[in-house]
């Protein structure tokens, strides 16, 4: 959490740069190098999405290779939505942390807390899926509890109480649905927000930043992934999209 703080003053930035490479295997390569090289000075985080590289041949090693070209001071989360019993959640950290070399990991939390603890090591952070970017997100995230609040309120409180102990757990609330991200900032003052679901996926920044920003114009990431991937211009691409987040936050506050 230090390293993203320090990060995100350091370059006046709250972008995310997803890295879900996509084309053919000859070429994917030499693009992951041009994105970061091009919008590495723009970058809070950058967020490799595991299944893209595990669907190609040698993927390991090109996450490997990929996550060693960030500079160092850019936190890697990388996003594999882990969630397994400890047992097998611990190997799952050990191949994020010690394999790939990331800083931060997404986890799906619905097996329970002990699927997330193990990737709470000091020094590293975790992101919880609490209510995530895809329509039918609904069909589990709002289920009524009868105790009162949805599925994805009651997941909000549990990483919260995480957070508390390890102080190292964000939550990941997706962009297209605003007031979700309020309801959630609502439950949750202060933690971290990865916020997927700006460009492709249609989210609204705007109303995004309104929902979920801290009074300290921080407390949100926003990634985008193939908005960048797939711009003729990614450095234009990365530059514009963090002066519009900058023009949308209270900066240094
Ligand atoms: O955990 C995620 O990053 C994630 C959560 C979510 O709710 N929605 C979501 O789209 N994502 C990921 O964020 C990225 C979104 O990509 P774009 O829509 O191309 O920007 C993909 O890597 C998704 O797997």
């Amino acid at each position: 959490m230090n390293k993203l703080t320090a990060r995100v003053q350091q370059v006046n930035s709250l972008l995310c740069v997803g890295l879900d490479p996509i084309g053919d295997d000859a070429q994917v390569e030499s693009r992951l190098v041009e994105i970061i090289e091009q919008t590495a000075e723009y970058a809070a985080a950058f967020k490799p999405n595991l299944a893209f590289f595990l669907s190609r041949p040698g993927g390991v090693e090109l996450l490997q290779r990929t996550v060693r070209r960030i500079p160092s001071e850019v936190l890697v989360i990388l996003d594999g939505k882990f969630g397994d019993i400890a047992n097998t959640a611990d190997h799952y950290a050990r191949f994020a942390y010690d394999v790939i070399g990331a800083d931060s990991v997404t986890v799906n939390p619905y097996m329970g807390d002990d699927s997330i603890v193990p990737f709470a090591r000091e020094g590293k952070m975790v992101f919880v899926l609490a209510k995530t970017s895809n329509k039918p997100a609904h069909s589990l995230q709002d289920v009524a509890l009868t105790q009162g609040g949805t599925l994805a309120d009651y997941t909000t409180g549990v990483a919260q109480e995480l957070n508390e102990q390890h102080h190292n757990i964000g939550l990941v609330v997706g962009a297209t649905n605003a007031e979700a991200v309020a309801r959630i900032r609502s439950i949750s003052a202060q933690q971290w927000f990865l916020v997927p679901g700006i460009g492709a996926q249609g989210g609204d920044l705007e109303a995004t930043l309104n929902a979920g920003l801290r009074a300290d114009g921080q407390g949100l990431l926003i990634n985008a992934s193939r908005a960048i991937w797939q711009a003729s211009d990614a450095a234009a691409a990365a530059k514009e999209l963090t002066a519009q987040i900058n023009q949308l936050r209270p900066v240094g506050v």
